[in-house]
């Protein structure tokens, strides 16, 4: 398919408020002077745990929620002031998927990607071609007959995949597309996102309350906490050097890289007399290759115990991760040579 829409769109969240009246009475700020910026063409992960506010981000981005205070921007025009026909050609431009999928069993996989079509007034010839192309792009050319009783989950989702494509959107929202998924139909699912956002340039805004989605998809990402942005920026710089608690507690969870426990249950906060320094050095690119830790004994001559590791890859860059040990007293030089050879450093506690 050689289809590319006209051009991607940026969403801009400026000192966004969200505020909801609690059933029985008080308020609550779902979103507090949320500031964002998503990149036209990017695919941006917004991450953050149960109630942190993702759903109403995503939901002000189609006019499905609006903001109490500041403004939501797709592209020049502004979605919470938005009313009628300006309204209905926003939500044209921004098309949805959704972790259950809302497919309506009662039609097939093309009647339902056909729904948007319809509704849009589109001439039934152009729809059954448009369907045609759609289905093949999600790889269901096969069950486009099917019902969706009829279907596995993953293939669900590229149904909604589909529908959500089919008025030729420049913002393709996800929320919590792959959290019903496999970890296998998982990767098929957010591979398909990834092949749509660059055969297509369109803008893709996810939200998730796993990191591994947004290493696995992400070129950015922000982490959301109690309604407010704590962190954000390019994937890897986030993953690099995580500047915030939440941040780092959704990380630990996702490199794979963890100290034995052996290690972990002798951790203490302050170092003793002779003991060793537990770091976590975390480096991106060709540093992953480079032995660095070789150079520090050979050239400090601080020798280097390796607790864990892996290099993996993140946004098509490998990231090594590693947990090593070395002589306490010798930390801080340790970490500065580190640091001056751009790898980061974090200091994990001490062993004695
Ligand atoms: N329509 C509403 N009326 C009242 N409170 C609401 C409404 N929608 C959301 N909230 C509240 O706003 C806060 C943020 O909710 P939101 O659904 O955006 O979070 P979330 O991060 O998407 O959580 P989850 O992952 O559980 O869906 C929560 O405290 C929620 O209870």
């Amino acid at each position: 398919m050689t289809e590319r829409n006209r051009d991607a769109a940026s969403i801009s969240f400026e000192a966004v408020g969200k505020a909801f009246a609690k059933p029985g009475g008080g308020t609550v700020h779902a979103l507090e002077d949320v500031s964002l910026r998503v990149e036209p063409g990017s695919i941006t992960g917004i991450i953050g745990r149960s109630g942190a506010g993702k759903s109403t981000l995503l939901r002000m981005v189609n006019g499905l929620e609006r903001p109490t205070s500041g403004r939501v921007l797709l592209g020049a025009h502004d979605v919470g002031t938005a009313r009628g026909r300006a309204l209905r050609d926003i939500r044209r431009d921004v098309g949805m998927i959704f972790q259950h999928f809302n497919l309506l069993a009662s039609r097939t996989v093309a009647g339902n990607i056909a729904m948007p079509l319809e509704i849009a007034g589109v001439a039934k010839s152009e729809i059954t071609a448009r369907v045609a192309e759609l289905v093949e792009r999600v790889g269901l050319s096969q069950q486009a007959n099917r019902y969706p009783a009829e279907l596995s989950g993953g293939q669900k989702q590229r149904v909604g995949i589909a529908r959500a494509l089919a008025t030729k959107p420049k913002v393709l929202l996800s929320d919590e597309a792959t959290s019903a998924l496999d970890p296998e139909t998982t990767q098929t699912v957010l591979s398909l996102l990834k092949d749509i956002n660059r055969d297509l340039g369109l803008t893709v805004l996810l939200i998730t309350h796993e990191m591994a989605v947004v290493r696995d998809i992400a070129s950015h990402v922000a982490v959301i906490d109690g309604g407010r942005i704590v962190e954000h920026g390019p994937t890897h710089d986030v993953f690099i050097a995580p500047k915030h608690a939440t941040t780092r507690s959704f990380l630990s969870g996702v490199t794979g890289v963890k100290l034995p426990a052996f290690v972990k249950s002798r951790l203490q906060n302050t170092p003793s007399e002779g003991g060793e320094e537990v770091i976590r050095v975390t480096f991106f690119g060709q540093h992953a290759t480079d032995p660095m830790l070789a150079k520090l004994t050979g050239e400090l001559g601080i020798e280097v115990n390796i607790l864990a590791g892996a290099v993996e890859e993140i946004g098509s860059h490998p990231f090594g991760n590693l947990l090593v040990s070395l002589p306490a007293a010798r930390g801080e030089e340790a970490r500065r040579y580190l640091q001056d050879h751009n790898l980061n450093t974090e200091v994990l506690g001490y062993v004695g």
